[in-house]
């Protein structure tokens, strides 16, 4: 039996005699049941006894194939030879996180800091594990390397490499894999396949094999090994995922690794084992160390949040006894630690960074590996959720029909399901999900991008094949992977300049006005001209101010009031300077609508940095495609006035490469501090826009990752800032609310046109409406029932006031309706022909008519209530009418939603 819950106290190592010999123990208590039983006592025995150190009060263990046994009367537990231990299994440690933690614990820290650079070797041993791929799913190895190589065009071009002698050293490594496929070790039963995603449940791991053969592990290295035997931590990485196999009862003997290398050596210099393939037996004496090892990894994760000392706990080497002076890592190790201040078996340099630096490292550190188990519990519901319920949560589109498995050009797979009707889900084209069987976790799953997501049809493209039955949310630790390596190039690489500034300890600085440069607005010069933008003295103000800064700028830009309009004319103008700017955003259509503002304006000296399907289609013509030619792709980027990307894209290892003068970053308001990062470290000024009173950053955790940069710098630096107060959307009636609510009512139509514009605009005869739906802004109770997250009552509603609107002549293009969760989402894009989504994919854009869902009857609940920011989302997207669909006494039951009711029944 199984035996799992938190753990109460921790017993004293003992030895006793048995009939085997004298023997270790440790005796724990815990609460089985995850704590809902009464507390027992378990025997951790024999080398388990080893796991029992690292444990503490507090934390989850789990004990596989436990005996029961009777002591004085109470039942206890204890190991048995088939048992494994588990200590926080719900931790998610990835294997290649703990083939480093072998090598030395704090090498696994390090590298979550540092990230991974953009060098020659990762560059290359990508390239010969994409070949490696290719070569398993039949390709021909000319054809491969050629193609790989140029893929890899502008991270070449980065670091100066010419494809000629690239494709040389990639064509000698994967002569070793052909060979080796070749040599008749592989006979007709031999089964292969790439890539394969691993999740263990059971032992809190998770990863992806490089390939199986006959179901047994391989791992390829582009290093040399002139051993025999494998290297201890590589065969580390293959046991890790020989043990998730036997989980799913496959019972791995043997790993191979493949040291690619060995084949480009010269025979006449080197001497030893020259053969590239290696295999090792997987013993149960291996596997066992690998599980005690992820459980010490474990356990330094939760002590790192859980203990009440001032600092996160994090490894100081001195747990391995590998030696410092052969570590690639040294000096990054030397440097944090100098900075820091942290105890550490290299030696440190330079100076401790000031407490308040080290603090608010050391805050959003522990901020983000809170997220991190935010995201493994994500990837958790894939087993401990029914497919039902992962369904019901929008997570998975379950019960398809596979309908084909196509063969596509470079030996991948393009799968086609049809699915259910009704089915809804968060998936959205150019996700990268789990394809699977039916079972994502113990079935056959693989992972995919989805390239079609429309009507009945779902179409995903793999690497391998799978039965299509089943497509569920990937979660993804990217972006705490990455937000960690901003906060280390913030806190520890970033200039005193910008810190100061970020710590408050002096004010943001601005050039004066009589210094700007001739022909500037401005400028002292009589032939410039009087304004960057005439009409608007806010919006004016906020791009002087932005080409003015030296530290940074601030620009609040509440609903409609022409932020996109307002940043294309500040590119231009910092551009005009002989600045080169990078332009983010949190989404990829902020950052594309942001380029068209710049496009429109007649500025097209852009480069967009994104994938294929993340980049909207009017911008693929400036995508910065990164396959060719090395050098060519190197100076495009390098030399582009102008480049935009996501703020995820810019903490990847191309654009950590690239140098910037401004980094100028929309919907600020919705980033994290350590996101923000990502995209101001790149660059020496920096001009964040967006509106606090919206959207705040996604997160899971409840922690300082809540407060925007943006927010915390227009609290602190108020003179740094400008707000945009005329909006150029709404009409008087609908912004009303919003303005008093919001933005102190300073929030004003642009225009007497903007403010008194109505549905006659379009065409329409109030007289054609039912009473009621022609005010501006309007309230119907529909007296519906919430049923969990919908409101069927409500839905018909609202879809009869859609049709109202449609009769009267409203284009179904200019009518939108937000509600406040996927499945009313679901229940009214059933039954009406326009746009249909929640508000947080509503943020950005506006419609002429907007009909909002409320759901709520009773009590107000649900995700659109518990924030009143994206309340404000959704009432500030019409422009001519607003129809509100809720329950009356449910919103009189608090006063902001009853001044709500007040104000649309007006
Ligand atoms: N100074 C201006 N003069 C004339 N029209 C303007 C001006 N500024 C903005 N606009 C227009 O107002 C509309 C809204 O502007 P824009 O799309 O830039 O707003 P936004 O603040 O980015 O909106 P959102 O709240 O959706 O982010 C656009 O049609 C834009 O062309």
């Amino acid at each position: 039996m199984n035996v799992r819950g938190p753990i109460l106290s921790v017993g004293e190592a003992r030895t006793v005699s048995t009939s085997h010999g004298d023997r270790e123990l440790r005796e724990l208590r815990v609460r089985p049941e995850r704590g809902a039983a009464d507390p027992v006592d378990v025997t951790l025995w024999g080398k388990w006894a080893e796991t029992a150190e690292h444990a503490e009060p507090g934390m989850e263990l789990l004990i596989t194939d436990a005996e029961a046994d009777e002591f004085g009367g109470e039942t206890g537990y204890a190991t048995t030879g088939d048992s494994w231990v588990v200590l926080e299994p719900d931790f998610l440690v990835d294997v290649t996180g703990i083939r480093s933690w072998v090598q030395c614990p704090r090498m696994y820290y390090l590298n979550k800091l540092s990230g991974i650079p953009l060098n020659y070797p990762v560059v290359k041993g990508t390239i010969v594990h994409e070949v490696f791929g290719d070569l398993l799913r039949g390709m021909e190895l000319e054809a491969s390397v050629a193609d790989r190589v140029e893929e890899a065009g502008l991270e070449l071009g980065l670091l100066g490499y010419e494809p000629e002698e690239v494709a040389d050293e990639v064509r000698r490594n994967a002569a070793a894999i052909e060979g080796w496929l070749a040599q008749g070790t592989l006979s007709d039963e031999d089964t292969w396949r790439s890539e394969f995603t691993l999740i263990s449940p059971t032992f809190g791991l998770k990863g992806r094999a490089d390939a199986l053969r006959r179901g047994t592990p391989v791992e390829l290295k582009t290093g040399k090994n002139t051993k025999r035997e494998p290297r201890f931590h590589d065969k580390i990485q293959a046991a890790c995922y020989a043990l998730m196999l036997d989980e799913r009862g496959v019972d791995p003997d043997i790993g191979t690794l493949l040291y690619t290398k060995n084949t480009a050596l010269d025979r006449n210099e080197e001497s030893g084992d020259l053969a590239p393939a290696k295999e090792f037996s997987v013993g149960r004496g291996l596997l066992e160390f690998v599980v005690r090892e992820r459980n010490a990894l474990a356990a330094m994760e939760w002590r790192a949040l859980n203990e009440p000392g001032e600092r996160p706990t994090v490894p100081t080497g001195y747990e391995a006894d590998a030696k410092c002076e052969y570590c690639f890592e040294q000096d990054t190790c030397m440097v944090v630690s100098g900075r820091l201040d942290q105890e550490s078996k290299a030696e440190s340099v330079g100076t401790p960074v000031p407490d308040a630096e080290r603090d608010y490292f050391d805050r959003f550190y522990v901020a983000l590996e809170e997220e991190r188990r935010e995201t493994h519990a994500e990837y958790r519901k894939l087993w401990e959720q029914t497919p039902e319920e992962r369904a019901a949560d929008d997570r998975a589109l379950i019960d398809l029909e596979p309908v084909s498995q196509t063969e596509i050009d470079d030996a991948r797979w393009e799968l086609r399901a049809r699915k259910p009707d009704d089915a809804v889900s968060k998936l959205r084209e150019g996700d990268v999900a789990l394809a699977s069987d039916g079972d994502p976790v113990s079935g056959h799953g693989e992972l995919g991008r989805i390239t079609g997501l429309c009507g009945d049809e779902v179409v995903v493209e793999t690497d391998e094949p799978v039965e299509l039955r089943r497509l569920d949310v990937y979660p993804s630790e990217i972006s705490v992977d990455r937000s960690l390596t901003a906060l280390h190039d913030a806190i520890l690489k970033g200039s005193d300049a910008r810190k100061d500034v970020l710590f408050g300890r002096r004010e943001p600085e601005f050039r004066d006005a009589a210094d700007r440069p001739a022909g500037v607005p401005g400028s002292d010069d009589p032939d410039a001209p009087d304004a960057y933008i005439g009409n608007n003295d806010a919006q004016n103000e906020a791009v002087e101010l932005a080409v003015d800064a030296e530290d940074c700028a601030l620009i609040h830009g509440p609903p409609g009031t022409g932020k996109t309009y307002t940043i294309a004319r500040t590119i231009r103008a910092l551009v005009e300077e002989g600045n080169r700017v990078l332009l983010s955003a949190f989404t990829n259509r902020a950052v594309d609508n942001a380029l068209e503002a710049l496009r429109d304006q007649g500025f097209e000296d852009v480069l967009r940095v994104g994938t294929q399907t993340g980049v909207r289609g009017d911008m693929q013509d400036v995508r910065l495609v990164q396959r060719g030619d090395p050098n060519a792709k190197a100076a495009e980027l390098r030399d582009a006035p102008v480049v935009a990307a996501t703020t995820a894209a810019c903490g990847s290892r191309v654009l950590r490469e690239c140098e910037f003068d401004v980094a100028l970053v929309d919907e600020a308001s919705q980033l994290t501090e350590p996101g923000t990062h990502a995209a101001i470290n790149r660059a020496d000024r920096f001009v964040l826009v967006g509106d606090h009173e919206q959207l705040p950053p996604v997160v899971r955790a409840e922690n300082d990752l809540r407060t925007s940069l943006f927010e915390r710098l227009i609290e602190a630096y108020p003179d740094a800032s400008v707000m945009l107060d005329r909006q150029y959307r709404m009409s008087q009636r609908i912004q009303a609310f919003a303005s008093a609510e919001f933005y102190d009512g300073a929030l004003r139509p642009a225009t007497p046109e903007v403010a008194g514009q109505t549905l006659r605009d379009l065409g329409v005869d109030p007289a054609d409406l039912p009473d009621g739906l022609a005010g501006g802004v309007d309230f119907v109770d529909p007296d519906g029932t919430r049923d969990g997250n919908r409101n069927v009552r409500e839905a018909e509603r609202v879809a009869e006031v859609v049709d109202a609107y449609l009769a009267a002549g409203v284009d179904p293009d200019d009518v939108g309706v937000i509600a406040p969760f996927r499945a009313q989402v679901a229940e009214i894009g059933r039954r009406t022909p326009v746009t249909v989504d929640t508000v947080d994919r509503f943020q950005g854009s506006s419609k002429e008519v907007i009909v909002v869902s409320l759901v709520a009857t009773g009590d107000l609940d649900g995700p659109i209530f518990e924030d009143h920011r994206r309340m404000n989302v959704a009432l500030t997207r019409a422009r001519k009418q607003l129809t509100l669909v809720g329950d009356a006494d449910a919103l009189v039951s608090e006063p902001f939603y009853e001044r709500m009711l007040d104000w649309a029944r007006r």
